[in-house]
């Protein structure tokens, strides 16, 4: 029988400056938004406007926000990322089936190729692509296999590689969800009137041209409030981080907020469960800005629930997705007679 060949993964996220400085963010942002995955506008009209206008103006506004939630570790997004692949790469080693977890991130460093060579280097011969996505879409999922397809245009030697697409309604994904809700519950004692999620945006078109991203951040909301045992009442699925002028997913998150305070809702839970890792979306956009608008609009109490980040029924879920991954990879013995 044929041994199994040496597998390692690729744990991957979207990316962050290397400092919350203009400088710093200029390369990051040109990197991130000048990817045609992002911003589906023709090449011609939208690069002039990047470098003549955004690359201008947005870097200073961005690091401002950024330098809100940075840690003397550094950007919240490249802190977690980092511990779950070593939480993972733990976890798969204590279960007997060790393999090499390395962190891999689309725009910046470290960077998909660099990790994906390292791998190679450290004699892995099949490597899985496991995005920190749990629901796909194309700026963000397709875009990191664009990402992969790159350095494998370069290389001369490749190795096996299986893309993990979506685990939108994985159940350990699920429970893990329902399980950080629940222990907020029991931390506080109490449960707010209203339980907000909200998943990042894209635009309105990207779904109508076929992005399943909507249907899965939905379907996604609808499993964990089942879980929860929550009546359609009780929450409001909405889309935040808009960006441009164009139509995106509705309703959008802080108008949301706005309009709950304003009907009288004096209590709210705001969750983001398409985020697997906090960062600057979730903690300035959602835990500062959105919790200003709530309370500014009339709202009385505005709690925000944490990403997975390091929980452990997230690595176990990490874990359970690589099982089955793995397990379809497994070599079925070729009998020579
Ligand atoms: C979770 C899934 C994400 C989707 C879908 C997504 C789509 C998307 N994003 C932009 C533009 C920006 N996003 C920015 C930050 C950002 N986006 C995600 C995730 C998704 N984006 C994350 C995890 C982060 C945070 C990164 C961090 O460093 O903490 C930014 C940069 C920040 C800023 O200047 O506002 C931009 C810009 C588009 C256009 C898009 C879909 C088409
Ligand atoms: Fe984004
Ligand atoms: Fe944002």
């Amino acid at each position: 029988m044929a041994t199994e060949k040496p597998i390692g993964l690729l744990l991957c996220n979207l990316g962050t400056p290397d400092a919350p400085t203009p400088a710093a963010l200029r390369p990051y942002l040109a990197q991130f938004l000048s990817d045609p995955r992002v911003v589906e506008i023709p090449r011609l009209f939208w690069l002039p406007l990047l470098h003549g206008v955004i690359l201008r103006v947005r870097p200073r506004r961005s690091a401002a926000k950024y330098a809100s939630v940075w840690s003397d570790a550094g950007s919240p997004l490249a802190v977690w990322t980092q511990r779950q692949a070593e939480l993972l790469g733990q976890r798969l080693r204590e279960s007997g089936l060790p393999a090499p977890v390395l962190p891999a991130m689309r725009y910046g460093q470290p960077a998909v190729g660099t990790q994906l060579q390292a791998l190679l280097d450290a004699g892995v011969q099949r490597v899985l692509v496991l995005p920190l996505y749990p629901q796909y879409s194309a700026a963000t999922t397709a875009s990191l296999f664009d990402g992969v397809a790159d350095w494998v245009r370069r290389s001369r030697r490749y190795p096996e590689l299986r893309f993990v697409n979506d685990y939108h309604d994985h159940s350990d994904y699920i429970a893990a969800l329902t399980g950080s809700v629940r222990a907020h519950w029991e931390r506080k004692g109490q449960r707010a009137q209203h339980l907000v999620m909200s998943f990042h945006g894209i635009p309105e078109r990207n779904v109508r041209l076929g992005d399943p991203y909507a249907d899965q951040c939905r379907n996604t909301a609808r499993l964990l409030a089942q879980a929860l045992q929550l009546q359609p009442e009780q929450y409001t699925v909405t889309f935040q981080s808009r960006f441009g002028p164009a139509q995106w997913l509705q309703p959008y998150t802080e108008p949301t907020l706005q309009a709950l305070a304003k009907a009288g809702t004096r209590s709210v839970e705001v969750m983001c469960p398409g985020f697997v890792s906090d960062c600057l979306e979730t903690l300035e956009e959602i835990n500062i800005e959105a919790r200003h608008t709530f309370l500014q609009a009339g709202g009385q109490a505005f709690d925000y629930i944490p990403c997975l980040n390091d929980s452990p029924a997230w690595i176990v879920a990490l874990e359970h997705i690589t099982e089955q991954h793995r397990a379809g990879w497994t070599t079925v013995p070729t009998q020579i007679t």
